[in-house]
């Protein structure tokens, strides 16, 4: 399954009374089916904020998002785990230490009242490139990588349409880091997925994404092609900026 997203004017404020801080002033964007959006900026700029609106973990926003031309805030919950689903950044910490995988994946098709419990637990635990065995693990049993598969594993489970990826790779070692990003290349091209993907490293956009959003104090600044990365085609001051900090780094090592 896949689905458009797609973002008109989404605000929110944290705090109250005149202690409220704006952090998203009036986001807007849109994704297409399939696609890979990167979300980057300084740290602080509002990209997880964006992930957690969207996902509706968030609920207090204005604006509008709307999934498959679905209106998420329309969506019941039940349907919407089907629809998109979210991986974060730690997979030490979006792991129930004491629950095994088993329990982890069968949670989400017990809730959904799925058949075929273990044929999906196995085929899940496949897909993500870990043998069947590791259902009867426990996180401190596993590596970060493997940590991160099982994640991704649960995020797939239901089978949504869009996944919502909160710097996944960044707790995790550089080599495993390449491939996690390469295991969520393969599960989109495989299964048509939409990712929006934060990640403060413009190397894991030019790999993974077909756009990305340049984003500052809140706003986004600018829209680009992947392309525009190598010759620095950003016409934004802080979006060229970015890029040219990334390029000196990359020359660099
Ligand atoms: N629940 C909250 N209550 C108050 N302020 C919040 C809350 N969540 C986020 N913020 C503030 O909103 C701003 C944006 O945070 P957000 O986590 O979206 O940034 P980010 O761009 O993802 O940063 P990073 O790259 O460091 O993860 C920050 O100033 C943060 O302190």
């Amino acid at each position: 399954m896949t689905a458009s997203v797609a973002i008109q004017d989404l605000s929110i404020s944290f705090g109250h009374g005149p202690d409220a801080v704006k952090v998203l002033p009036g986001v807007s964007f849109s994704v297409k089916p399939g696609e890979c959006f990167g979300l980057v900026g300084e740290s602080g700029s509002g990209k997880s904020t964006v992930l957690r609106c969207v996902s509706m973990l968030t609920d207090f926003w204005t604006g509008k998002v709307e999934i498959g031309g679905r209106n998420v805030r329309d969506v019941p919950l039940k349907d919407r785990c089907r629809l998109l689903q979210m991986v974060f950044q730690d997979p030490y910490g979006s792991l129930h230490p004491r629950q095994s995988v088993r329990t982890v994946l069968a949670e989400p098709l017990r809730i959904h009242g799925l058949d075929d419990r273990e044929a999906r637990m196995r085929r899940a635990l496949t897909d993500v490139g870990l043998p069947v065995e590791f259902l009867d693990r426990f996180p401190h049993q596993l590596s970060g990588g493997q940590r991160q598969r099982v994640a991704i594993a649960r995020a797939l489970i239901l089978e949504p349409a869009v996944l919502l990826l909160d710097e996944p790779t960044s707790a995790l070692d550089v080599s495993v880091q390449a491939e996690i990003l390469n295991l969520l290349a393969r599960l989109r091209e495989e299964r048509g997925f939409t990712y929006i993907m934060v990640t403060h490293d413009l190397a894991v956009v030019d790999h993974m994404c077909d756009r990305f959003a340049v984003m500052l104090h809140g706003e986004i600044t600018e829209i680009l092609p992947r392309e525009a990365i190598a010759g620095n085609g950003a016409t934004h001051p802080y979006a060229r900026q970015l890029i040219a900090a990334s390029l000196e780094y990359e020359g660099q090592i």
